[in-house]
């Protein structure tokens, strides 16, 4: 029987020593000009990045918006490849979700990665194609890191509690297969807090550290949950980690730095475990 998703991520948290997702957002105004000439510069850039980064990686999290156009498809079918010739779960941020038979069709992205992000809006029957893949992870957008988080979010709901908290709440019935996760921020560390509390047993994946400036101490002291007596969860850092070698000089100089900068956050967050 293949392992679930979270299992594949514990045991890469446990063989690289912590839960770093690497965020492949290959932002093709930031990709170095010695890539230029490449045929599809985001798949040369991703290549090296994953060279570099894959031993300090518990997951790769590619974000669709860099790759919806037919080039970036192709590199992002190149990318899935190589990280799982890696043995490195893939995650698409694509924050889907959407009527069944569009749905449906949505889903079927999770022939070739191993997890995805969700968006509950529309409610469940607009995530179960998601949710029926049981060895697929489903992480349901729950309080996000960006500052407008708060305006929808946070709103005080009638009978008590907050959308965000109900969003965790809604998400815990949908884990009938165990594969389901919430993605909460790093930049609202007392949300965070809120939600651990709310549901123990999800995994988060918990974005916002690095360029955006969250809390990695709260991202690993709440972002991981227990499974199995090993700890299950991620905690991303995209810009912070791929384009840390934008100061030097010279190619090896260049992915040398994106090496160092997971490393360093993988040292960082072990530090609060
Ligand atoms: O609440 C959210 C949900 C998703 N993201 C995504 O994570 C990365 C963060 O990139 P950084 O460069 O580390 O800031 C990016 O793909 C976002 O779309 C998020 O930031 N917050």
């Amino acid at each position: 029987m293949t392992a679930g998703f979270f299992e594949r991520v514990a045991d890469r948290i446990e063989s690289t020593g912590g839960p770093v997702s690497v965020g492949l957002d290959p932002d093709p105004e930031r990709i170095p000009e010695f890539l230029a000439d490449h045929d599809l510069p985001r798949w040369a850039f991703n290549r090296r990045i994953i060279d570099a980064t894959h031993e300090h990686a518990a997951a790769f999290k590619p974000n669709a918006a860099f790759y919806e156009d037919p080039d970036g498809w192709r590199a992002l079918q190149e990318t899935v490849a190589y990280a799982h010739g890696k043995d490195v779960p893939v995650l698409l941020d694509a924050k889907r979700a959407d009527i069944g038979n569009t749905t449906r069709q949505y889903a079927q992205v999770l022939d070739d990665v191993d997890a995805i992000t969700v968006n509950p809006y529309m409610g469940r029957d607009s995530l179960q194609p998601f949710l029926d893949r049981e060895d697929k992870g489903v992480f349901v957008l729950c309080r996000t890191s960006n500052p407008g988080g708060k305006h929808l979010q946070d709103h005080e709901l009638a009978d008590g509690g907050t959308v965000y908290e109900h969003v965790a709440r809604l998400a815990s019935t949908w884990n009938e297969h165990g594969n389901v996760g919430l993605v909460v921020g790093a930049t609202t560390p007392d949300e965070l807090e809120a939600v651990r509390d709310l549901v123990p047993d999800l995994p988060f994946l918990v974005p916002g550290v690095g360029a955006q400036g969250g809390d990695a101490e709260a991202a690993v002291e709440f972002g991981l949950a227990e499974r199995d007596g090993r700890d299950v969860g991620l905690v991303n850092s995209s810009r912070g980690i791929i384009f840390a070698g934008e100061n030097t000089s010279g190619e090896k100089a260049y992915f040398d730095a994106a090496g160092d900068a997971a490393k360093r956050l993988k040292r960082r967050l072990a530090t609060h475990r």
